[in-house]
């Protein structure tokens, strides 16, 4: 049998989507579906179309399609969900909880009618208690269910330190546990740039003050857009992850994976570093944590706990 490119479907083709949509083209991972509603369906095709035209000056031989049609995701490698509403200027990611579980009901169960052996990566907020929904409506194994929050929020650390220490972002290292909220935890104990502790290069004062603008990332930028939220951020994001799976390059990222005892936690979704593969999450990394980093993460664990109460079936 003739060997066939990668498929990747992006549902949601709204900003977060359609960059994703094009940076996973440009990367030549995979032909790529961008799927949105039927009132969008016009919008949808004519993003794809652009990103189509672009591929020669890109060199890159994918195919890209816009739809409203699930049938078009049949067989898909990857599925990235990116549909739902975002937050504006005064409201936390939690506010579109109702809204958006209802979303991720829908669209997994037009996913898996067409690719039932799938893996899904979630973006769509808020995201921990999305990922858990996704799980729930869709059937599949933990390790095919994916959420995106921690590649972000370690970039984000990343460039704030490299900004910092005027350094390669490449050199800096971070890892961010916990649910993608205020409440995450950057575990600085395990942040190194260039192989040296991040303790060593910067005061307390300023690794705290890197932590909280980490940690308030994500409203950082709804502040200055004032009609949405991040997206070329987290699209890169998305396509690290796309492409650890595709490529099954076993990388070591931060994602949102289902716990059933690691780090004493049981039937959640939230935030911790795994290897990423062909198989999707093929392992949860369990760390030693102190006492302090422990109660950090409770709280954090503790928000995700009460946004999944909220959830339809909770
Ligand atoms: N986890 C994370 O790190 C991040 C999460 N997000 C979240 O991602 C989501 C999307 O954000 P944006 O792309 O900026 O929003 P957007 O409003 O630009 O796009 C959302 C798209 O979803 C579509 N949509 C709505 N219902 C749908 C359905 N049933 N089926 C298919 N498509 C549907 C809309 O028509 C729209 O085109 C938001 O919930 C946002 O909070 C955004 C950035 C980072
Ligand atoms: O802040 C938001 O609403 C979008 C998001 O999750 C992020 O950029 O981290």
């Amino acid at each position: 049998m003739a060997i066939k490119r990668r498929k990747v479907s992006v549902i949601g083709g709204g900003f977060t989507g359609a960059t994703t949509a094009l940076m996973v083209a440009q990367k030549e991972l995979a032909d790529v579906v961008l799927v949105d509603i039927p009132d969008q369906e016009g919008p949808v095709q004519g993003k794809a179309l652009d990103m189509l035209e672009a591929t020669p000056v890109e060199g890159s031989d994918v195919n890209v399609v816009g739809t409203a049609d699930y049938s078009d995701t049949k067989d898909s490698d990857v599925v990235v969900i990116t549909a739902g509403i975002a937050r504006k200027p005064g409201m936390s990611r939690d506010d579109l909880v109702n809204t958006n579980a209802g979303i991720m009901k829908s669209v997994t169960e037009q996913i898996v009618k067409y690719s039932p052996d799938t893996y899904i990566i979630v973006l769509t907020n808020p995201a921990d208690a999305m990922t858990y929904a996704v799980y729930q409506a869709s059937g599949l194994p933990k390790n095919r269910v994916i959420g995106q929050s921690g590649v972000l929020d370690t970039a984000r650390f990343r460039a704030f330190v490299a900004q910092e220490l005027q350094v390669s972002v490449e050199d800096v290292q971070g890892f961010v546990l916990g649910g993608h909220g205020d409440d995450m935890v950057p575990l600085i104990r395990y942040s190194s740039v260039g192989g040296v502790p991040l303790t060593k290069l910067l005061s307390q004062d300023r690794i705290d003050s890197i932590v909280e603008r980490t940690r308030k990332g994500g409203g950082e930028i709804v502040s200055l857009l004032g009609n949405g939220s991040a997206y070329y951020a987290p699209a890169a994001a998305l396509t690290q992850m796309v492409e650890a799976i595709v490529k099954d390059k076993k990388r070591i990222l931060p994602t949102i994976a289902y716990l059933e005892g690691e780090y004493g936690y049981n039937d959640i979704y939230v935030g911790v570093p795994t290897i990423l593969g062909g198989d999707g999450i093929e392992k949860v990394i369990e760390l030693d944590l102190t006492e302090d980093e422990k109660s950090d993460l409770s709280t954090s664990v503790d928000s995700v706990k009460s946004v999944m109460k909220l959830l339809p079936q909770n």
